[in-house]
């Protein structure tokens, strides 16, 4: 038998029962769930990740939707828990799902929600940052001052990479990529390649503009291609971010044999899923390459990483943060609750799951709308006309 979880109970006689693994940010995804007549229980277990046997242990016997996380395995034994205590919705707080069997929780009749939009600007700022650590050298110096070696300025000392003037390279041009590139590209001059399954009209046409502002002001204008391959990529960037989704074919997409195409001084960033690359591969490619850097959110086993890692100057590392700024969060948090709420309420899912704003203004109602649920075609879910 399961042994019993810790949890804390708002709005006890609410008639929904709505269950989230963890405690989440803010208090508004609760207030808009305890308002819509939900009983809401939160796991206060303090382990970090929990078992399957935990969440089914807190699905119980009568459960209409689960908010869950990332590092959680969302599969058929518990969409099949969930479906047999009544359960209709479930909800990731991240946008990506990888952890998450969506034909299961179909099978069952169970909408799986996700949180695009609300964090695609604060994961690529986290690209960004780790991409200047990188270039400058931040974090070794840091280290190097702190640890009281600082005896004068030296015309050597943590020399690193000029990045006005250099390609960008982008794998995986979607939200959190166009959304990365164009920072590169905007403040810090920089050309792009990138590749992608489709075109990335967008971003293409805002390289194009602001190259003809950067001539019309007598500076050199930035250029971009689309890669037809991603090792032309890898041959010609100076830094390359990964931002595809993690699946069968994005899996080691970065690999001993890719690592050796890329510049002897290029760095590379990855805060999409630690999987996308071979971290064996990479700590050998780090030793091997001293002007090689990476900068990674995520790792291939979290939380673990993989050995000799931690000991590469070379490498920076912090702990999948890239959608750590509160009002991200809490917004999560909030897509996350009204995904459960909408689909046990029979509201219609919302149009466009990449404008999300109406949600997260906190002055007003949010749509009665799901805002972005993955399986939405496959269970026939309707679209809201909102
Ligand atoms: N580190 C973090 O905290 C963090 C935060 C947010 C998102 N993420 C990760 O980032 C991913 C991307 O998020 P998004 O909102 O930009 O998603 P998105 O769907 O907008 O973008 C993903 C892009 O990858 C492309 N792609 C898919 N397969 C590919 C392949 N084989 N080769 C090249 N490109 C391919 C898609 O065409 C798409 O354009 C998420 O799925 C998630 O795993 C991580
Ligand atoms: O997929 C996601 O949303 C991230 O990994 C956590 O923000």
């Amino acid at each position: 038998m399961a042994k019993p979880v810790s949890i804390e109970v708002w709005n006890p006689s609410g008639k929904y029962r709505v269950v989230s693994t963890k405690s989440m940010p803010g208090t508004r995804w609760i207030d808009l769930l305890v308002r819509q007549d939900c009983r809401v229980e939160i796991c206060t277990e303090k382990k970090t990740i929990l078992s399957v046997e935990d969440i089914i242990a807190l699905i119980g016997n009568k459960c209409d939707g689960v908010i869950g996380q990332l590092t959680e395995d969302w599969g058929d034994t518990l969409f099949s828990a969930l479906s047999k205590a009544g359960g209709k919705a479930f909800s990731n707080m991240a946008v990506g799902y990888n952890n998450v069997d969506v034909d299961a929780a179909t099978k069952y009749g169970i909408a799986v929600g996700n949180t695009p939009g609300v964090l695609t600007e604060t994961t690529a700022e986290l690209a960004a940052s780790l991409s200047l650590a990188a270039s400058r050298r931040i974090v070794e110096a840091d280290g190097f001052m702190r640890a009281g070696l600082y005896d004068g300025w030296l015309p050597h000392l943590f020399v690193g990479n000029l990045l006005k003037g250099q390609t960008v390279g982008v794998i995986g041009a979607g939200r959190i990529g166009s959304a990365y590139a164009r920072m590169m590209i905007e403040g810090f001059k920089m050309n792009l390649i990138y590749y992608d399954l489709y075109q990335a009209t967008r971003l293409e046409k805002f390289v194009t503009a602001y190259g003809q502002f950067l001539k019309a002001s007598g500076e050199q204008p930035v250029t971009w291609k689309r890669a037809s391959s991603m090792d032309e990529v890898l041959q010609q960037a100076d830094v390359i971010s990964l931002h595809p989704i993690l699946d069968k074919t994005t899996y080691h997409l970065i690999n001993k044999e890719r690592l050796s195409k890329m510049k002897k001084e290029a760095i590379l960033i990855n805060c999409s899923r630690g999987p996308v690359v071979d971290e064996e591969a990479l700590v050998e490619h780090l030793k091997h390459n001293p002007m090689f850097r990476v900068g990674l959110d995520v790792f291939e086993d979290e939380p673990y990483m993989k050995p000799g890692l931690a000991d590469m100057p070379n490498a920076i590392v912090v702990p999948h943060i890239a959608s750590a700024s509160k009002w991200t969060r809490e917004g999560m948090a909030t897509l996350a609750a009204l995904n459960v709420l909408g689909k046990i309420k029979e509201y219609p899912t919302w149009s466009n799951p990449n404008a999300v704003d109406p949600f997260l203004d906190e002055n007003s109602p949010p749509p009665s709308a799901c805002p972005s649920i993955v399986n939405a075609k496959a269970l026939g879910l309707p679209v809201s006309k909102l």
